[in-house]
């Protein structure tokens, strides 16, 4: 991880450069280097795990009718297709008015199964069921049974691929077991490896400790904490959910962001699920708009994706990864070096929220460097507290990478990195964080208010756009120590009817 880590900003700085890739390339090398990244992390846990631990220690048919999503996985930096593939006749489809017909999901149609899923050898080598990077290779209408055969699942497609997984849709074809199974399920399918395997075990007890928990996605299966498998794959059983919030932002927001009582609907009901994260001591560390799915008749979200859950007090929450959480939803205190905490579930949820709304990302940074540039136009300067506490830990922490440094007088510096547009090279700059005027509190500052109420539509009333931006700014406050307490944020005016 330390290569990678210190590794990190000089590539995504080389990113910048026009010779050297095209966007799309950029964006698959920043994918590529968060996997790794990931690897190394579970890496490094299983080694510190084994260091404590004493050392003896059938046939296709078709079922294309059924809607199956594309993967998703690298949706969260690829707005800018987002954007271009604007919907046809379901995109004047209103959520949340009740004069509007049913949605239909062409988008979603059996053929793009076709590049998800794949055929198969006949001789019965794991590579024949493995890709070479372990992920289970689901072949539309093969029969996978779990439970001594009591449960037999029919895959449909393949709905999301990540970092640890392919997520299957698979119909119930049969179920003997004590455990009832609605008719359509996800089946989320760990890679084939030791590591993953451990990885999903710590989702399969954050998702036990969390069962029943409105808001969360309900893991229908294994019911204990004794996983299921499948030719060397770990499985778990998921209660299936038609669409995340990347798929309805593509759907809905025309690249101009959702309605206001849609986001408002959403906003609450993330708070309500954070919650309940907070009561069973579980920071999500990794909540994007991928990663909450959404129901098909898009009124209810909930949070997916527990594989880099933290338990509060867990050697794991005093782990310092700058890179932890998709850089997008990446709050500040992670950038600085910071412990996580439970905030940093509060700020993603924020960013994602306010993303809807704005139907663009909020904080688009190439590098975690940008990502506090980023922060500070939007909402002014950090405090000189919490530099102070980066600075500390830059000396305890090799991996942070010193973003701030002492000036005259009572104030920080930001050192900025970036790219001299003309020669290309890496050009870095003091920037002063002493505030000029009231108002003016950083160079360059366009408030996050000022961007939400231009991309208000004729339909929101600006007071209400007001409060939005209000609760959000709470949610969003650079220290973390400031940000609004759950409780609050739910009595906020904001949902006030
Ligand atoms: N219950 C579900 N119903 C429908 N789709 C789902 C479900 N769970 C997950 N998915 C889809 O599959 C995708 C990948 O799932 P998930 O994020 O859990 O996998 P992962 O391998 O842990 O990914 P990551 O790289 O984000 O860690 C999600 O973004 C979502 O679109």
């Amino acid at each position: 991880m330390d290569v990678d880590e210190s590794l990190d900003e000089a590539i995504l700085l080389g990113l910048q450069d026009d010779t050297f890739v095209t966007e799309e390339q950029r964006q698959e090398a920043e994918a590529e280097r968060r996997r790794k990244q990931r690897q190394q992390r579970l890496l490094q846990l299983q080694a510190a795990e084994e260091a404590s631990s004493p050392p003896n220690k059938e046939e296709p048919s078709n079922h294309g009718s059924i809607p199956v999503r594309e993967p998703l996985n690298h949706f969260a930096e690829k707005e800018d297709d987002m954007k271009q593939n604007g919907e046809d006749e379901d995109d004047e489809f209103d959520m949340f008015s009740s004069s509007v017909s049913p949605v239909g999901h062409s988008d979603k149609s059996g053929d793009k199964n076709s590049s998800n899923t794949h055929s198969r050898g006949d001789h019965n080598h794991q590579e024949d069921w493995d890709d070479a990077e372990g992920y289970y290779k689901a072949v539309i209408g093969e029969t996978i049974s779990v439970l001594d055969d009591s449960i037999r699942l029919r895959v449909a497609g393949v709905v999301g691929k990540g970092v640890f997984s392919t997520v299957i849709q698979c119909s119930t074809i049969s179920n003997t077991s004590s455990t009832s199974l609605p008719p359509i399920v996800a089946l989320k399918c760990i890679r084939h490896n030791e590591t993953m395997a451990k990885a999903a075990m710590n989702e399969l007890q954050t998702l036990q400790k969390l069962k029943g928990s409105p808001g969360i996605v309900p893991l229908l299966l294994p019911t204990t904490l004794t996983p299921l498998e499948h030719r060397g794959h770990v499985l778990l059983i998921f209660t299936y959910m038609e669409y995340n919030l990347r798929d309805v932002l593509q759907k809905f927001g025309k690249g101009v962001g959702l309605s206001l009582p849609a986001v408002r609907s959403y906003f609450g009901q993330l708070l309500a699920a954070a919650t309940h994260l907070q009561k069973h001591g579980i920071i999500h560390a990794d909540i994007k708009p991928d990663n909450i799915l959404v129901s098909s008749d898009f009124s209810v979200v909930q949070l997916a994706d527990f594989g880099s859950a933290i338990h509060v007090n867990s050697p794991e929450q005093s782990q310092v990864t700058p890179y932890l959480v998709s850089r997008f939803y990446r709050a500040p205190e992670i950038v600085l070096g910071l412990t996580p905490t439970f905030a940093i579930d509060l700020w993603s949820i924020a960013v994602s929220v306010a993303e809807l709304f704005l139907g663009d990302v909020v904080f688009r940074g190439r590098s975690n460097n940008e990502m506090l540039y980023e922060f500070m136009q939007h909402l002014g300067p950090f405090s000189n507290r919490v530099i102070r506490q980066h600075l500390v830990q830059c000396q305890k922490f090799p991996d942070v990478v010193q973003q701030f440094q002492a000036s005259e007088g009572a104030y920080y510096v930001f050192l900025q990195q970036t790219v001299d547009a003309v020669s290309g090279n890496a050009v870095h700059k003091r920037l002063s964080l002493q505030p000029t005027t009231e108002e003016q509190k950083f160079p360059l500052a366009t408030p996050l208010k000022q961007r939400l109420l231009k991309a208000k539509s004729a339909n929101d009333s600006k007071k209400i756009v007001f409060q939005f931006a209000d609760l959000l700014q709470k949610c969003l406050a650079l220290d973390s120590s400031k940000r609004i307490p759950l409780k609050e944020a739910l009595r906020h005016e904001f949902f006030q009817k």
